[in-house]
């Protein structure tokens, strides 16, 4: 088997290299060539429409293979460079204005051809994220059953989801032939999957719900591919159809709240729907105007409600612990009620049989249905499982994306945030080890103790666990798909990872003891006060002035400039250290908030380390002894990276230090304010947070929004623009690296022409004139420019190369050059030639 290189998704593969060589702008290209080779369907056609086309090699193929006069018509959301006879233009294939457009380009013509390549990026809705291929396929068929002549084609990429038999079931009902199929190019790690629909059928009119991700993936509970059921069945959809007009295809979905009382899925309700409505109707729906009346259903709920997607983590468990108590009052709970639904019918033996049994021996019986379809559901999830096990065996499949498919619940409806589906993703093993694990058994024996009602419900630890499964399984797709996220992550869990590693050594700081210089003169004031000996153990790390380095470059900027004060201020500073405050200092059990903290440290470490000895911080490695003193080392140069500021080039870098902080550093050091203000300012409501047992995902969503926003100075700001402006400007390091070499070469070269002009001069047996004739050669030798060394260009392909990577037959300096250089060199050579 050949090696393939594995960079990115192993993808300097062979199609990878083909599409360079030939000039496709994707290696997607061999994908639609294969696919055409097998079906055929792009010789025979004049009028093409490739949705999500960017960067556009299915449109260059169709170029290549159409007939000349055909219309070829690309859209994207992103931009398409210009492709010989296509039109290309950017929108998003879900708008009207996209539908709208197409039909400008195609005027009253009919597509031959519809194809469709969509795959949606990653967003910040991670609710709705796991939808969204199905429903960017189902749109794409929509426009294709607008442009779509009768017998046409439909080619779409699918993912193999849970969504892909129901995909399948509606493209059959409107093509006479549907095939899946997997050309080479299609990496088999990957879940996609091409269908190929052909002769359209062309109904006169389509019922809008084949076209509607709510009937096509949320109804059909259980689709049955290629069966006769070609007729929808109202009784079975009508449940969640109310609000929809026949040919409605507004994208807002409704559905009254006593319907997700009801539903055994919640959460995938609330993943679909827009809104959830109180509003009775005519026909009066009992149940719901029972819940407008409970006092569970408070106006919070109701705002909750009333737009679902805006709603965030929080909100949504808002709303699922009321469901659970709602349905507690209705009376259709969990295990334990039908315990007690049991245990009520044992005595009703011996009762008369009241209405009340009568509802009682009811929900027996339901739930005794409801258990033999769980167990059927069940044995289906084993066969499922291992049908999973064996692709996975066959590469088909990796263990990611079998995290993309959501499969039903237990309850045979189709669940977006199925435990198992998280479990596969190793989000509970996660949950697990984190923190959950840790905090909630504690906190349950709490509550176990004082407060009956608030029990843990296993139906809600579940829902619990699937929310905070899901959460881990987004963050994981996210820092797959972003860049900045990721490195934003390793910050914090390298930071996370300093702070852990100082307390371990906290205990252990023997070493740091026997440095200890001035354990004798502390011990008058041992218990009085004790002091902090700042001792700095790199000789190199302060500068001239008596600051730090880092302090001194932070100093250094421009802002700072002309303010007089500042290296008084700071070498006070340095030499208040004794008194200092300590910014870490949190065992007084109200601190300063976090980001108070931050800036404060940025300016603080800039000034002076202020430490008491009782609270090392993870900044420095210091250690108190047990006289009370305190040696704090700071950091050699090359350690400078592992703290808070970055740095860049062996300086902090500005561009991450914020304005905040360098308003407060400003403000401290034109004596605005004072370090006692900075850390007055620092008590606020965002530094009592109890975070002990809040789950990670409520965390980052406090962190990220629910903080202290510090005014920064004009100046401040202006100062950072300045700097960023400044590191823009700068050249890439190579570029400055070759202009060093120059320069250097240069000045070689001048000292070696002074030397050899000494020489001449001092020479004895020439004229004047002769010395200055030679002097003047060795200076035209030394202008002129060496001619270049001749480069052989070589196309060297895979196997062509020797063991040290050299390709076959070369010598000498050689060049690898893509097929597009060769035919460009190529094409120079036979212009001069036609020239000459
Ligand atoms: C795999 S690429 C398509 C590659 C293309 N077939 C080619 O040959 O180069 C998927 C494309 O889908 C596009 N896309 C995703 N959602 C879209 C939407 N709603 N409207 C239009 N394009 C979309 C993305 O911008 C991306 O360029």
């Amino acid at each position: 088997m050949a090696i393939q290189k594995k960079h990115g998704k192993g993808r300097l593969d062979k199609w990878y290299k083909l599409a360079k060589e030939k000039g496709y702008r994707a290696r997607a290209a061999f994908k639609l060539i294969q696919l055409n080779k097998k079906y055929n369907f792009l010789e025979k056609s004049k009028v093409l429409i490739d949705l999500c086309a960017a960067p556009g090699s299915w449109c260059q193929v169709a170029a290549e293979v159409m007939p000349p006069s055909s219309l070829i018509v690309g859209v994207d959301l992103a931009p398409i460079k210009p492709i010989p006879r296509c039109i290309t233009f950017q929108s998003d294939i879900t708008t009207d204005k996209c539908r709208a457009t197409l039909r400008q380009h195609l005027k009253t013509w009919k597509a031959d051809v519809v194809l469709h390549d969509g795959a949606p990026n990653v967003g910040t809705a991670w609710v709705q994220d796991a939808f969204s291929q199905a429903e960017l396929v189902l749109q794409s068929m929509r426009l294709a059953t607008e442009f779509l002549r009768e017998g046409g084609t439909f080619v779409t990429k699918v993912f193999r989801s849970k969504d892909y038999n129901s995909l399948l079931w509606v493209f059959n009902q409107l093509f006479t032939k549907v095939e899946a199929t997997k050309p080479p190019s299609s990496r088999n790690v990957s879940a996609e999957i091409f269908v190929v629909c052909r002769g359209y059928k062309a109904p006169k009119r389509i019922d809008p719900k084949f076209l509607d991700p709510r009937s096509v993936f949320a109804e059909l509970a259980d689709p049955t591919p290629n069966n006769e059921a070609k007729v929808f069945n109202p009784e079975k959809k009508k449940r969640k159809r109310d609000g929809y007009e026949e040919g409605d295809y507004i994208q807002f979905k409704e559905a009254p709240a006593s319907e997700f009382i009801q539903t055994t899925d919640p959460i995938a309700m609330l993943g679909s729907l827009n809104k959830l409505s109180f509003e009775q109707k005519p026909n009066g729906d009992i149940a719901l105007a029972t819940l407008n009346k409970l006092p569970e259903t408070t106006q919070e709920i109701r705002n909750c409600c009333a737009d679902l997607k805006v709603l965030g983590r929080k909100e949504f468990r808002i709303l699922l612990r009321w469901r659970l108590k709602v349905r507690d009052i209705f009376g259709f709970s969990s295990k334990k009620k039908a315990e007690e639904a049991a245990a009520g019918e044992e005595v009703a033996e011996i009762e008369p049989m009241d209405e009340e049994m009568q509802i009682q021996e009811e929900m027996q019986k339901l739930q005794d249905k409801d258990n033999t379809r769980k167990k059927k559901d069940r044995r289906k999830e084993n066969e499922r499982k291992q049908k999973e096990i064996v692709r996975m065996q066959m590469h088909m499949t990796t263990p990611m994306e079998i995290g993309m498919e959501q499969e039903g619940g237990p309850d045979g409806q189709s669940s977006m945030f199925n435990l198992k589906t998280a479990d596969k993703a190793g989000g509970l093993s996660q949950i697990a080890r984190g923190k959950m694990h840790l905090v909630v058994p504690e906190r349950k024996l709490e509550e176990e103790s004082t407060d009956e009602e608030e029990e843990s419900d296993p139906e809600e630890d579940a829902l619990e666990r699937e929310l905070d499964g899901m959460y881990e399984q987004y963050q994981e797709r996210k820092s797959e798909a972003d860049a900045k996220y990721r490195a934003k992550k390793a910050r914090k869990e390298h930071a996370d990872e300093e702070f852990h590693g100082f307390s371990d050594k906290e205990g252990s700081s023997d070493e740091e003891v026997v440095e200890d210089q001035g354990s004798n003169e502390s011990s008058d004031d041992e218990e009085s006060q004790p002091r902090s000996l700042v001792t700095d153990l790199d000789t190199g790390g302060r500068a001239a002035n008596g600051l730090t380095k880092r302090a001194a470059q932070f100093f250094d900027q421009d802002i700072f400039k002309g303010i007089d004060g500042v290296d008084i201020d700071l070498e006070e500073e340095a030499a208040d250290a004794d008194s200092g405050i300590d910014i870490n200092d949190d065992t007084s059990g109200s601190s300063p908030d976090r980001s108070t903290k931050a800036a404060i440290k940025q300016t603080a470490k800039a000034t002076k380390s202020l430490k008491p000895p009782a609270t090392p911080t993870a900044d420095d490695d210091s250690s108190a002894d047990e006289a009370g003193f305190e040696v704090v080392r700071t950091k050699p140069d090359s350690q400078w990276e592992e703290q808070d500021v970055p740095i860049r080039d062996g300086r902090p870098d500005i561009s991450i230090i914020t304005a905040e902080a360098m308003t407060l550093a400003h403000q401290l050091a034109t004596g605005e304010k004072t370090k006692h203000d900075l850390l007055d300012d620092g008590f606020t409501k965002y530094a009592l947070r109890d975070v002990d047992g809040l789950p990670d995902w409520f965390l980052d969503d406090e962190n990220r929004h629910s903080r202290l926003q510090r005014p920064i100075t004009a100046a401040a700001a202006a100062a950072i623009k300045e700097k960023l402006r400044a590191l823009n400007a700068r050249p890439i390091k190579k570029v400055r690296e070759a202009k060093d070499r120059k320069k250097f070469k240069a000045a070689q070269r001048l000292e070696k022409l002074k030397r050899k002009s000494a020489v001449l001069v001092d020479e004895e047996g020439m004229t004047e004139k002769d010395k200055a004739s030679s002097i003047a050669k060795l200076m035209a030798k030394a202008a002129k420019k060496k001619p270049r060394k001749q480069v052989s260009v070589v196309v060297a392909r895979g196997g062509n190369r020797g063991i040290s990577g050299r390709p076959r037959g070369t010598k000498g300096k050689y060049k690898m050059v893509d097929a597009r250089l060769k035919k460009d060199v190529r094409a120079e050579k036979r212009l001069k030639k036609s020239r000459k």
